[in-house]
Formats: structure tokens, C-alpha cells, sequence
């Protein structure tokens, strides 16, 4: 299925749930080519020719009902599954020209790219210092006077520089959680990828650490591409530009966030956005 978005001239929006849908923007073009991909855990079928583009410096969102394959695709982006013996896919994944899922990729150098922030705040048990310059050190050999640069350039850009700039040596479990998911937002930064996966990354938060690191994700957006899980739809209608509805292991729409949510294209997608199911 080809990306779409809303008829040219169409403006937007009418409110979801009381939220505006993000305004048609223009679909740039892609950072990431997904061509007829599946899925498989062991025999498990659980992506089924999945074909869709993920836009240069746009947030991409991914919504569906439990089980129909986010988390899936977004550990395929980063190869995370190699990890694991038994799972496997096919297909194509294109970023700068390679296939990231192809055998010879170079794992170290994708995940330099492709960075990711998980559900659960996930901070290293050392200082806030080390948790930035920890994952830099893995793929730079940065002077210390260009590490310490580095590291407040990321906290900086993650929108958390003011808050721990005087207490950089302390342990870095000693944040609030909102702060934690920032300090770890700015560890994925630090290592300046160009696409940035978050798999719901404000379920564990309070409604105004929530509102900070989708602002955060706007703002972001204007140097990496994003591709957020979600199972808030308000969230998807306020951050994507664009939306992918999944189903069963199957995409069944993709489209600017405003037509997702005013006026879906297939009834499938309808009754999920309205609640009838999910
Ligand atoms: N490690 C695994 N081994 C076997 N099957 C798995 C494994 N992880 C996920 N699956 C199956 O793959 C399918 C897709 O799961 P996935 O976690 O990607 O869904 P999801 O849309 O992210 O769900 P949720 O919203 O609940 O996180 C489901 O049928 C699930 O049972």
C-alpha cells in the first residue's frame, strides 16, 4: 500500500477527542523505503507484506490494537530481533541505499542511525554525565573537551540541560521519571542519528511529562526522522504528520494525521479511531 495523504487544497481539521489533528503537511520524501516485508517468530506470520515510506524529518505514527504488530516493525528498523535465534524477516527495509535487514548489514553502524527510546525509562545506573557520553563512546573517540560538547549539546537539544547541568557527576537514577525518559531521549540523540524509533514513550508518564516530550518530538522532528508507537490516539493526532494503521500483522491505511482521524479511508481504521474495537 502506497502512502497517501489528503486531497490537495483539503484543509484540516475537525477535533479528535476534543485534540486537533495535526494539519495536512506536506509528506516529505522517504528516509526509510519498507517494501513487502514480513515477519516471522519461528512460524509465526506476524507482519504480512508490509509496504510503506517513513518521511524524511516527519514524525511517522504507528497505532493499532494490542498485537497487530507495532512493536514488531520497529524492532525490525533496528535489527533488534538478530538478537534473538528463530525470528526472521524478508522483504525490504531501504535506508541511505542499503537494506537494513540484509544479512551483511553492519549492525554497530545501524544502530548509530537508527537510535530508540523505550516504554520504560531505561537510565544506565551511573551519572548523568556517563549515561550520554557512555553510548558516544561506542561508536566516537571524542577529546574530552569535545565529549563534554557533546553531551551538553544533547541534554541541551533533549530540553534538560537546565535542569541537571549542575549535577552532572550525580547518579542519574536520581531523576523523576519524566527526566529519566528525557535524559534517555538525549542519550539517543547524543550519538546523532538520523531516524529515532520511540516505542510509547510517554505510557509510564504523568499528562505534563508527557506534554514535554511530545513538544520535545515536535521539536526534534526538524533534524531527525521520527516513528513513534502509540496506543493514544489523541498523542498520534498531535504528533504524526503521518499515521499507520495496523491490523493483524497487516497495514491497512496510511495517511496525513488529519484525514487519519477525520475522515479514515478504510472502515477498519473507523471503528478502531472511534473505539469499536481495540
Ligand atoms: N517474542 C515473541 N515470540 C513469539 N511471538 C511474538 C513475540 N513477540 C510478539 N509476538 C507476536 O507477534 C504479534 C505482534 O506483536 P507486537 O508485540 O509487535 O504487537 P503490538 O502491536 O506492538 O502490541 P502491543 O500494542 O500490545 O505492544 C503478536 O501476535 C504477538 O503475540
Amino acid at each position: 500500500m502506497s502512502t497517501t495523504t489528503t486531497a490537495p487544497g483539503a484543509t484540516a481539521t475537525q477535533g479528535f477527542g476534543g485534540v486537533q489533528a495535526r494539519s495536512e503537511a506536506e509528506i516529505n520524501p522517504p528516509r526509510i523505503a519498507i517494501r513487502n516485508l514480513d515477519f516471522f517468530y519461528g512460524d509465526n506470520r506476524a507482519l504480512k507484506s508490509i509496504d510503506f515510506d517513513v518521511p524524511d524529518r516527519q514524525v511517522t505514527g504507528m497505532i493499532g490494537p494490542s498485537g497487530c504488530g507495532k512493536s514488531t516493525l520497529l524492532r525490525v528498523l533496528n535489527r533488534m530481533y538478530s538478537l534473538y535465534p528463530g525470528q526472521r524477516a524478508t522483504g525490504e527495509v531501504m535506508l541511505d541505499g542499503e537494506n537494513v535487514i540484509a544479512s551483511e548489514t553492519d549492525l554497530n553502524a545501524l544502530r548509530a542511525k537508527i537510535g530508540m527510546v523505550f516504554q520504560k525509562p531505561t537510565p544506565f545506573p551511573m551519572t548523568i554525565f556517563e549515561n550520554i557520553a557512555f553510548g558516544v563512546r561506542l561508536h566516537e573517540k571524542l577529546p574530552r573537551a569535545q565529549m563534554e560538547e557533546r553531551v551538553e549539546w544533547a541534554l541541551t537539544r533533549a530540553a534538560i540541560w537546565d535542569e541537571v547541568k549542575d549535577r552532572l557527576d550525580s547518579s542519574a537514577l536520581g531523576l523523576s521519571g519524566g527526566q529519566q525518559q528525557r535524559l534517555c531521549i538525549a542519550r539517543t540523540i547524543a550519538v546523532r542519528p538520523e531516524v529515532i524509533l520511540f516505542d510509547e514513550p510517554t505510557s509510564a508518564l504523568d499528562p505534563i511529562s508527557t506534554l514535554k516530550i511530545e513538544e520535545l518530538i515536535d521539536e526534534l522532528k526538524r533534524d531527525f526522522t521520527i516513528v513513534i508507537v502509540t496506543h493514544n490516539m489523541q498523542q498520534a493526532a498531535r504528533c504524526a504528520d503521518q499515521v499507520a494503521f495496523f491490523y493483524l500483522g497487516e497495514l491497512i491505511e496510511v495517511s496525513g494525521a488529519a484525514q487519519m482521524f477525520t475522515a479514515p479511508k478504510h472502515p477498519k481504521t473507523q471503528e478502531y479511531i472511534t473505539g469499536r474495537f481495540g
